[in-house]
């Protein structure tokens, strides 16, 4: 798409939050692209529900400025609102509330809904329609709220961790509706910590930490998907004196030993390099084991850039 052609969904811009001296988010911009999915990808506590939040028109921003479908949430909700859809974090439904209720309920505010049992039968809650939502499990819950989220045809859809407390069948599920949508032209903003989530689903991913971008681009821009930008990881017995491979190695090639008895070769890894790291691992005495060879991994990028692992 041209940048002439481009056009904007959401556009978030030196957006502040605070909550008392806590400065949840602080600084962040971000944009995304009519049709497209972002994932905004960060540990717990990271900003990412105030953000969303805020676009949604739930909170107020103490800094910035934040456009939704060229609107302002804040003052303009009544105008957004049945354009948008909305996948809180933690479900919300009334407890005693069947399945099949709270969907057609939500879709009589649409002008053009969809069919709620169609919908519920996609999400695979068919036999959970006459449940009352408090007898449903986390994971129905979730698939329930992101029904809700879809059912008046939004053209937007804010999905704060749509995939939490899912077992892997139905985290499956959802990610191929979320392609589905973003197939018809509908636009997404997600929020995750789950790098593989975003890795699959993100067309751009924003990493926020303490409230701030650290780095933004494709999932493929952010690993850097280079020959010379690989690496080799092993285990093996822990705190090996690597000197003597570095040596061995062709210059440029880095050794670290990020964790106990977990190795990395880092820089352009090619079959001589492997031999060599097999030959001193013989020459040491030790089994090189887990031997892989692989791009970065966006939990990589996120340590790299922040000194924590994501799930931290
Ligand atoms: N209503 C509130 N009052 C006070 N502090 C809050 C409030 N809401 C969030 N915070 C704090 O602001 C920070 C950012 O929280 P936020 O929920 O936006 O992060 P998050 O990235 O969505 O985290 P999670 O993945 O756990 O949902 C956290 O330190 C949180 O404790």
């Amino acid at each position: 798409m041209s940048p002439q052609s481009r056009t904007c969904a959401v556009e978030v811009s030196g957006l502040v939050k605070r909550y008392g001296s806590k400065v949840a988010v602080d600084g962040l911009d971000l944009t995304l692209d009519t049709g497209s999915v972002l994932a905004l990808l960060g540990p717990n506590g990271a900003g990412k529900t105030s953000t969303v939040e805020i676009c949604e028109g739930f909170r107020t921003a103490d800094e910035g400025t934040v456009r939704v479908l060229g609107l302002d949430p804040r003052t303009q909700g009544d105008r957004l609102r049945p354009r948008v859809g909305v996948m809180p974090q933690g479900g919300g439904g009334y407890p005693g509330v069947r399945a099949d209720e709270l969907l057609s309920l939500i879709a009589t505010c649409s002008a053009n809904p969809l069919d709620p049992a169609w919908l519920l039968d996609v999400l695979g809650l068919t036999s959970a329609v006459r449940t009352p939502y408090k007898r449903l499990s986390g994971g129905q819950q979730q698939r329930l709220s992101l029904a809700c989220a879809l059912v008046g045809r939004p053209e937007l859809v804010f999905l704060d961790e749509p995939t939490a407390g899912m077992d892997p069948q139905a985290r499956r599920l959802v990610w191929e509706l979320i392609s589905a949508l973003r197939s018809d032209g509908v636009s997404v903003l997600l929020t995750t910590h789950l790098i593989d989530e975003a890795e699959q689903l993100a067309d751009h991913v924003v990493i926020v930490d303490s409230g701030r971008v650290v780095a933004q681009g494709s999932p493929r821009e952010l690993t850097a998907d280079e020959p010379d930008d690989q690496q080799l990881r092993f285990r093996t017995r822990p705190g090996l004196d690597t000197t003597l491979l570095v040596a061995a190695l062709p210059e440029g090639l880095d050794v670290r030993e990020p964790t106990q008895g977990s190795y990395l070769v880092e820089g352009r890894i090619d079959p001589q390099v492997v031999s060599t790291v097999t030959s001193w691992c013989a020459q040491q005495g030790v089994l090189a084991e887990e031997l892989m060879v692989a791009k970065r991994s966006l939990e990589d990028v996120f340590l790299e850039l922040t000194g924590r692992e994501l799930r931290s």
